[in-house]
């Protein structure tokens, strides 16, 4: 019988369609707990505190970092990301299947931390097409979407280090590709 990998890590370039997957993976599968990061970012419009994000204050993010509170962290197109420890390890106590959503320097902090964690890149199908998803969803103002693609760059090629990579074509198919690497279906 094999080992189920109990924490799984999905990263990629900021645009590639992330948090699209996984909102249509929990759709059917809510059982799927996704880790709530806190962040110093803004909210998006629609975006509420504790569902979408922590929304943090850059002297709370010095307070958990200080304290030790978060799995791992980042700087990321300006602001700052991290994992809140607890919650991560009470679910993986429980056996519940976890899914982290963060960024490569995260990735690699996980990495390092828990070797037992498998590691999803999510790549796009070109890079016109991560501009276009990027630029389309009109989130961010055009220095900030420079920065986040000047990072993309980097983060694609990364994904060597990663154990899979999926493709982001169809919402639909990577959701079901993603439940059967967490072992969930
Ligand atoms: N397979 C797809 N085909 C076409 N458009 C897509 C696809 N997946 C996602 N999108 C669109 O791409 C845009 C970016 O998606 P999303 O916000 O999920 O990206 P993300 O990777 O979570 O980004 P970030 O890292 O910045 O949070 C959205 O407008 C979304 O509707
Ligand atoms: N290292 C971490 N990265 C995180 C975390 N939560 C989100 N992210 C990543 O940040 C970028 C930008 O996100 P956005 O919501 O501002 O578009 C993206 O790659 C996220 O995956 C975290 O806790 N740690």
């Amino acid at each position: 019988m094999s080992e189920r990998p109990r924490l799984t890590v999905l990263s990629g370039p900021s645009g590639v369609g992330k948090s699209t997957v996984v909102a249509h993976m929990r759709k059917e599968h809510p059982e799927v707990w996704l880790s709530v990061s806190a962040t110093t970012r803004k909210p998006r419009p629609g975006e509420k505190h504790g569902v979408h994000y922590f929304f943090v204050t850059d002297d709370e993010m010095d307070k958990l970092i200080a304290n030790g509170e978060l799995l791992e962290w980042a700087e990321f197109a300006g602001n700052r990301y991290g994992t809140p420890r607890a919650a991560v390890l009470e679910r993986l106590e429980a056996g519940e299947p976890v899914l982290l959503e963060i960024d490569l320097q995260g990735a690699r902090q996980v990495r390092e931390s828990m070797a037992e964690a498998q590691l999803v890149f999510l790549a796009p199908p070109s890079w016109e097409e991560l501009v276009r998803r990027l630029t389309g969803r009109g989130t961010e103002p055009p220095e900030v979407i420079e920065r986040r693609l000047d990072a993309a760059k980097v983060e694609l090629a990364a994904e060597p280090e990663f154990d899979t990579t999926l493709v982001n074509t169809s919402v639909e198919d990577v959701a079901r590709e993603l439940l059967a690497l967490m072992d969930v279906v």
